[in-house]
């Protein structure tokens, strides 16, 4: 690089890569994980689910599609930084209303461009994902030794709780359905001929999009804070309850979330889950979950639904996977990771709970795209059956 570099990452190990900084400039400390989406930058950068973590779009055509306000899963960037290997591209896109660096500047998140991403992806894959430190100067001035120590200071995700930072504070109203091409947002959402369910979803860091689906299926969705008790959610009467997806360990919400999970799967209550909320149903339930080497984190991960065969390309985000051989009598492994065999959703034996680590609006193709929410619906649809007598 004939310039000054103006952006330094730092890996605990001591590795550096330089490269040119993009959007706000300071330093973060993270952990460093890579994606490998051709495309949903922007998906990726508002998922609640990447807090306290850099990533590396091993995708080199980044910036083109620019920033539009529809794609955002979160109101502003929630992944702590991003790496490219080209800088980003000037938007051409229809939809665009902005650009990634002004963006990213505006929402705090630091970008750096010209890396050698293939060779920081292999150092992912080997190391496990590395602590960094992450820094964009526009002078170019790197305290590169007090960077590599304060990346090895940095205590990791493990233990770390970082749902209840990013939940809601209050409670709140959700109606909107899925995008349509042509339309835009559905107001939502009884197309399906269901009654309109009540599900009380718990932030534990949700995806707009996967609010969406479940309005897109006939629910009400009230949305409670992480720290909701199981008294609170019950007060609303719902006929389900939805566990959504976050970032951090999920063992480290054993103080709150697995113990409120744990009440209500003592009521007859549907109750499903995604990512953050699909391990910490498996905690309530008694499994336990562990910390993968470098996790999945894409658009392209093959999943087998272990009951029909099937497999499904899915959308993923997860470093931590719960333990197949942990889980108790009664509940069954549905489905299975083909990248390296780890659970990827679990169901409990003749009741209506089921969860799944992957994103299932992204998974078996469009003409079965919202099966799980479905499932859902369905299951709700029985209780209330029961309930009329
Ligand atoms: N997408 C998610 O909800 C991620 C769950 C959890 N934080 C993990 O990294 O495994």
């Amino acid at each position: 690089m004939a310039d000054r570099p103006t952006a330094c990452l730092v890996l605990a190990d001591g590795t550096i890569f330089y490269g040119k900084g993009f959007g706000a400039t300071g330093e973060v400390v993270a952990e460093l994980v890579f994606n490998t989406a051709m495309t949903g930058y922007q998906e990726i950068m508002t998922d609640p689910s990447y807090a306290s973590q850099v990533v590396t779009f091993t995708f080199p055509h980044i910036g083109n599609t620019g920033i539009t306000t529809e794609d955002d899963e979160a109101p502003e960037p929630v992944a702590a930084g991003m790496i490219v290997k080209w800088d980003p591209t000037e938007p051409s896109n229809w939809r665009a209303m902005g650009d990634l660096p002004d963006w990213l500047a505006k929402g705090g998140r630091i970008g750096m461009g010209g890396v050698d991403s293939r060779r920081l992806t292999r150092a992912i894959r080997l190391q496990g994902a590395p602590h960094v430190v992450l820094a964009h100067d526009p002078d170019g001035n790197f305290d590169v030794a007090g960077m590599v120590a304060r990346a090895r200071d940095w205590k990791g995700l493990v233990g770390l709780d970082l749902a209840k930072d990013v939940s809601c504070r209050q409670s709140y109203q959700w109606r909107q359905g899925t995008w349509e091409w042509g339309e835009g947002f559905g107001e939502t959402a009884d197309e399906h001929g269901h009654a309109p369910f009540k599900v009380v979803a718990l932030d534990y860091g949700a995806k707009r999009n996967i609010l969406r689906s479940l309005a897109e299926q006939g629910a009400d969705v009230t949305v409670l804070p992480a720290s909701a008790t199981a008294e609170e959610v019950l007060a609303h009467q719902p006929d389900g309850v939805f566990l959504s997806n976050g970032p951090g360990d999920p063992a480290a919400t054993g103080a709150y979330a697995v113990p409120m999970i744990r009440e209500l799967l003592d009521r007859d209550m549907p109750i499903f889950g995604i990512c953050l909320g699909h391990q910490m149903l498996a905690l309530a339930l008694g499994a336990k979950t562990v910390k993968m080497n470098h996790g999945h984190h894409g658009a392209n991960h093959p999943v087998k639904d272990v009951e029909s065969g099937r497999v499904m390309i899915t959308s993923m985000n997860h470093g931590f996977a719960v333990d197949s051989q942990s889980l108790p009598v009664g509940v069954v492994e549905t489905h299975v990771s083909l990248f390296d065999g780890s659970n990827c959703g679990i169901r409990v034996d003749g009741k209506p709970v089921f969860s799944v680590q992957h994103h299932p609006e992204a998974s078996p193709g469009p003409q079965d795209s919202l099966y799980l929410f479905r499932r859902f619906a369905d299951a709700m649809q029985v209780r209330r059956d029961a309930q009329a007598g």
